[in-house]
């Protein structure tokens, strides 16, 4: 059954039991070897811990890893089935690359913990805050790369949100974290946010479909291309689509997305690859055709020469960093 707490729901629990959970995760000593594989771990902090365990990061050989720990070691094996079965495809970039799973003792009790790969950058929501909204579009669409690999390997991300993506520094990459909500195909979502939930929305149930994922991705879209304010008010007694579309109608950045925003309101979408096919076109006008007609018009206007060209050249980078980010 699924799981909820006050951000992510985990279903089979109440608030409480959650709590509960949350507290009997263990905390990891400062140094550990694994019962198994005998690698060991020197833990330099922890970095979050919810439903389904604490993640701490650690130095492995030298090399950063993080690690997950938890006291259900049936929850923690899930995950990893999940990061191995996405990572043995082409695109191996939909979550961090598995490292080790192993089992260790901690305080007299058994634990299951897996190690990965450390991503360093930001989270998807302060991403956006830093480098501006956009940028939105330009992770969706990659966001949209990551789920249609993991939805053709038979699973639905389910607890979709800005927290749980992550865009790395090195290379601006989208990549999903914290697979604890993931759910086969046909089962009942394991984990949700109300604020990205379809029914919540009032929009459909909780099945695990391709349309569930694709609706929390239309939600997301729209809560990160706004303000705080303005996302507010669309927070009423009763969440209806039709305060998200008034939402939609009233913003520059997102009126131009209308149609696939509706689509997936609607679960008009059979895949992530359909629904990314239909955002890129759009993208592309946004952030390289329009600007680059733009620029073509100063050029060729009063304005001097040396500037404009100079104009020209930065937008032109940005077209190519746009190009990278998409295809990657
Ligand atoms: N591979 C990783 N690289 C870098 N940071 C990570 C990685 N995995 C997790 N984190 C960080 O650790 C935090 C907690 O991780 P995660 O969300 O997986 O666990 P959780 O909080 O226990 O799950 P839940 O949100 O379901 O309660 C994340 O918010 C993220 O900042």
């Amino acid at each position: 059954m699924p799981r909820r707490n006050q951000t992510t729901t985990r279903m089979e629990a109440c608030v409480t039991m959650s709590f509960n959970q949350t507290t009997a995760i263990p905390s990891l000593p400062r140094q550990f070897q694994g019962k198994w594989n005998k690698k060991s771990y020197h833990v330099l902090r922890e970095l979050g811990r919810g439903a389904n365990g604490a993640v701490y990061l650690t130095t492995e050989g030298g090399v950063k890893r993080a690690v997950k720990v938890g006291v259900e070691g049936i929850d923690i094996l899930m995950e990893v089935n999940v990061l191995k079965s996405v990572q043995q495809g082409r695109d191996s970039r939909v979550g961090p690359l598995l490292s080790d799973v192993d089992d260790l003792i901690v305080d007299g009790k058994a634990c299951t913990f897996y190690a990965m790969e450390y991503l360093e950058g930001d989270q998807l929501d302060r991403y956006i805050r830093q480098y501006g909204q956009e940028w939105v579009g330009v992770m969706m669409v990659q966001l949209l790369a990551r789920l249609d690999v993991l939805h053709k390997h038979g699973w639905v991300f389910g607890d979709l949100k800005p927290e749980n993506i992550m865009v790395t520094q090195s290379d601006r990459q989208v990549r999903l974290i914290d697979f604890g909500g993931v759910t086969k195909l046909g089962n009942a979502v394991r984990q949700f946010t109300e604020e990205y939930d379809r029914a919540y929305w009032h929009a459909g149930d909780r099945k695990a479909e391709i349309s569930y994922d694709l609706f929390s991705v239309a939600v997301m879209m729209v809560r990160l291309s706004v303000d705080r304010e303005v996302w507010k008010s669309s927070q009423g007694e009763t969440r209806h689509t039709v305060l998200l579309c008034d939402i939609i109608r009233k913003s520059d950045g997102l009126y131009p997305y209308r149609v696939p925003l509706l689509k997936a309101f609607h679960g008009k979408y059979a895949s992530a690859g359909e629904m990314r096919a239909e955002m890129l076109p759009i993208l592309r006008e946004l952030t390289v055709a329009a600007p680059q007609k733009q620029a073509q018009k100063r050029a060729s206007g009063a304005g001097g020469m040396g500037i404009s060209g100079l104009f020209v050249a930065s937008l032109l980078l940005l077209a190519g960093t746009l190009y990278y980010a998409w295809f990657m």
